[in-house]
């Protein structure tokens, strides 16, 4: 191993328009070691490798790689360089097979493509080394995301990267997939690689990281050893105050049902059964989790509720029913009935990416008067003010109502549909992964904020597969497994554990749900299935 920085880079800026992305940033990355990257939304930490990438160019600074000046003008230089990047929107073709995404574009890198069953076998010999299971003959399309991102690492692996950046890595795997990720990258590292990590969890970087650095506003503020600091000195020196590592509330006071559910059914495109007959309550006045492991229904319920998707079944709203099947089973009727709803994907469902954020915020409640200059015309003077007072209150960066929403960084846009939403002071929210891709301290304001609407009398409906998130924010926890409902918790008398194996389709202890009005029968499910 040399002593010259696997990554060094100097002075480097860059601007996009008025905003100063990334401010004279000078980091050294050591030769097999991990460090991570951590930062508020909006800090430049994307911006940064994307110029070490080759997908942005630097206003100014130099990179050095193995203490060698190089230049990264597109991503092939980077991978020349022996730089790999796993993103966190994949970027895998989806119609094509795994060994097909692996060798697609390989030859780029300077070498000459082999035969496909050359690639093959190199393929299974790279993935038996590092513990990469995949199926090289699958689809993508056909893979779940935890695969897909196997796939990626993969895809650097065969060019030969050297140094391998992961942007928020676990955001979309389960919990045992994101332990599995982190024994690999421990054995890459091992193995002398280098790799940069950037993630919101800071219990990830005090896991597995050897240094980490904080940026703040497009500046490098600091480098630290792992071994030498805490979960709170970094949230400290991330947003520059002390954060709230836990969800400070009351108890919940709740009162009249607002949401009934009965034998909720839904199937799939291909005729499978996502939801198999699920009942659940919510009153005004508390939260109410969702924990599983992503992929058991829990998606199809929210999309059912929020009038995304078809369903059989009973909803009833403040005791009136709700059309799951006919004209009536949209949007924009769900809106006018009181329930506003934060999707799970941001990117698909809650914002139109080309359009401004402004737009944005009119997004689905157009029709409010308060937007209205008259019968013919939309009043876009006053959606703009409302939208900058909006993303004033949300903290959302940079505060500019004309920004096209996909020039936002990942938590910012987030942050514009919770402004959006909770807003509205809806009866009940339906709020997915509210706090994917958030940076700590918009965390906390915004679980403030879902706990102020809650003791405004709303009612929410949360949807993580975050536990911690579900065990500090709800009131009661529901758990869901293969469409169906394993039981009902009440937050604070239970714990990861036993929250766990209901994750997993066991009921251990046969003991009843908890918590009074429960609906939701306990079952046995497929032990085989893990968590
Ligand atoms: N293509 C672009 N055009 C305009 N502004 C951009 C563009 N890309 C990024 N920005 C801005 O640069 C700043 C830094 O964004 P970046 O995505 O690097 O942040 P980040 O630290 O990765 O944030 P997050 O944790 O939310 O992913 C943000 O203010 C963002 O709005």
């Amino acid at each position: 191993m040399s002593d010259a920085p696997a990554i060094e880079l100097k002075g480097i800026s860059k601007a996009f328009g008025p905003v100063q992305a990334n401010k004279d940033i000078s980091i050294r990355v050591m030769p097999g070691t991990i460090h991570g990257i951590i930062g508020e939304n909006g800090a430049g930490k994307s911006t940064l490798m994307s110029i070490l990438y080759g997908f942005y160019k630097a206003d100014s600074g130099q990179v050095f790689i193995n203490g060698k000046e190089t230049t990264i003008p597109d991503s092939q230089a980077a991978i020349a360089a022996g730089i790999g990047m796993v993103f966190q929107h994949f970027k895998l073709v989806e119609n094509f097979t795994v060994l097909e995404n692996v060798v697609l574009g390989a030859e780029e890198g300077g070498r000459l493509m082999p035969s496909l069953s050359k690639a093959r076998k190199l393929l299974t010999e790279l993935a038996d080394e590092y513990e990469l299971n995949v199926d090289p003959d699958k689809k993508i399309e056909d893979i779940g995301v935890g695969m897909q991102q196997r796939v990626e690492i993969l895809k650097a692996l065969y060019r030969k990267a050297e140094i391998l950046i992961l942007d928020e890595p676990t955001g979309v795997l389960t919990p045992s997939e994101a332990d599995h990720l982190f024994r690999i990258l421990k054995g890459l590292k091992d193995e002398g690689k280098t790799i940069i990590l950037i993630t919101h969890k800071l219990r990830e970087i005090m896991d597995v990281t050897d240094t980490v650095s904080v940026m703040r506003r497009g500046e490098m503020t600091a480098t630290v050893k792992t071994k030498e600091t805490s979960p709170e000195h970094l949230a400290e020196l991330m947003v520059g105050r002390k954060v709230l590592l836990r969800v400070d509330k009351k108890p919940a006071t709740p009162y009249a049902k607002v949401l009934e559910v009965k034998n909720l059914r839904v199937k799939d495109d291909a005729g499978v059964e996502r939801l198999k007959g699920v009942s659940l309550d919510v009153h005004g006045g508390e939260i109410v989790g969702i924990a599983g492991v992503a992929g058991n229904g829990q998606s199809e319920l929210l999309e059912v509720l929020g009038g995304y998707r078809k369903a059989k079944g009973n909803v009833m709203i403040n005791g009136e029913p709700i059309d799951l099947t006919g004209r009536k089973s949209d949007g924009q009727s769900r809106r006018a009935k009181g329930i506003a709803h934060v999707p799970e994907d941001r990117h698909r469902e809650g914002l139109i990416l080309d359009f401004q954020a402004w737009e944005n915020i009119a997004f689905g409640y157009h029709n409010d008067p308060a937007y209205q200059k008259n019968r013919w015309l939309m009043d876009n003077r006053a959606i703009r003010q409302d939208t900058a007072d909006k993303m004033k209150r949300f903290d959302v960066r940079p505060p500019n109502p004309h920004l096209t929403a996909k020039n936002f960084s990942g938590g910012n846009q987030q942050k514009i549909v919770l402004a959006r939403e909770i807003e509205r002071n809806p009866e009940l929210l339906l709020v997915g992964q509210p706090t994917r891709g958030v940076d700590i301290g918009a965390i906390e304001f915004i679980h403030q904020q879902l706990v102020a609407l809650r003791d405004r009398g709303k009612a929410i409906l949360l949807v993580s597969v975050e536990l911690d998130e579900i065990m500090s924010l709800a009131d009661r926890i529901i758990v869901m497994f293969d469409g169906q409902i394993m039981g009902e918790r009440i937050a604070g008398q239970t714990d990861e554990r036993e929250l766990g194996l209901l994750m997993a389709g066991v009921t251990d202890t046969g003991r009843s749900p908890l918590a009074q009005g429960s609906t939701g029968a306990m079952r046995v499910g497929n032990p085989g299935r893990g968590a």
